[in-house]
């Protein structure tokens, strides 16, 4: 386990940083590797940061690719659509013309056929991503890595790169990358804001299941992760 933790007064400053950091990581990618791919959480909690990234100018964004760690299976009319929140967050201004791979790819519900469909896309990715930018719940989710869920075992241990998970809090039937395949990454971070969350955070670094707080599965992994968190 190797947990660097940053915290900020405000949620903006953390934002800017965030993105700084990120972008950071996006143009050694390029550098290196002449593209680079980031994954990212939807939700409540990343808008300001998809922000501050998107109006980043001194990045080559014609050679990013951005894709979800997970997504509900929703399309993206929804207001339910991570996609959704990333295009009218991130994806504007010098971001326009970065690519955007989805993780929906179609229907109601995530078929076998539907998950091979995506899974082919992201078999096309650049390998390791440049950053993955996790999120988490206050039951102790990442990703769509929830309690109960059905395929949770395969999720937290398998190559993927994606698969289907349905669990009693998530609402509608999800998409998810798998853990194996998001700890393929440059860069990990966590970001959470509030003081809730600072306490799950504290409860899933102490002792106890894995199946009962799934983000002990990236805490307790040999990957470094750097926790972003303002109240
Ligand atoms: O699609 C999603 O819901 C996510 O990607 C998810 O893993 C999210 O990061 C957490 O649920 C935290 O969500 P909030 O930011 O809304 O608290």
């Amino acid at each position: 386990m190797s947990i660097d933790r940053r915290s900020f007064a405000e949620k903006a400053t953390l934002a800017k940083e965030l993105a700084e950091s990120v972008a950071d990581r996006i143009r050694a990618a390029i550098a290196e590797r002449g593209t680079a791919a980031i994954a990212v959480s939807g939700g409540s909690t990343p808008g300001k940061f998809f922000n501050a990234l998107g109006k980043t100018k001194d990045i080559e964004w014609d050679k990013v690719i951005v894709t979800l760690v997970d997504e509900r299976w929703v399309d993206e009319t929804s207001d339910r659509s991570n996609a959704l929140l990333v295009n009218e967050k991130m994806l504007q201004g010098p971001a326009a013309v970065a690519r955007f791979f989805p993780l929906y790819s179609g229907g109601d519900e995530p078929t076998d056929a539907a998950v091979a469909k995506t899974n082919t896309l992201m078999a096309s990715l650049p390998k390791p991503f440049a950053a993955v930018i996790l999120g988490m719940g206050n039951d102790g989710h990442t990703a769509s890595f929830f309690p109960g869920g059905d395929t949770l075992d395969e999720a937290l241990s398998a190559q993927g790169p994606t698969l289907a998970i349905r669990a009693p809090g998530a609402g509608e039937p999800r998409i998810t990358f798998t853990l194996p395949r998001l700890l393929e990454t440059d860069g990990l971070y966590l970001h959470i804001e509030g003081e809730e969350k600072a306490a799950v955070l504290e409860q899933a670094l102490g002792e106890g299941p894995v199946a009962d707080m799934p983000i002990r599965a990236v805490l307790r992994s040999d990957a470094p992760v750097t926790v972003y968190w303002c109240p």
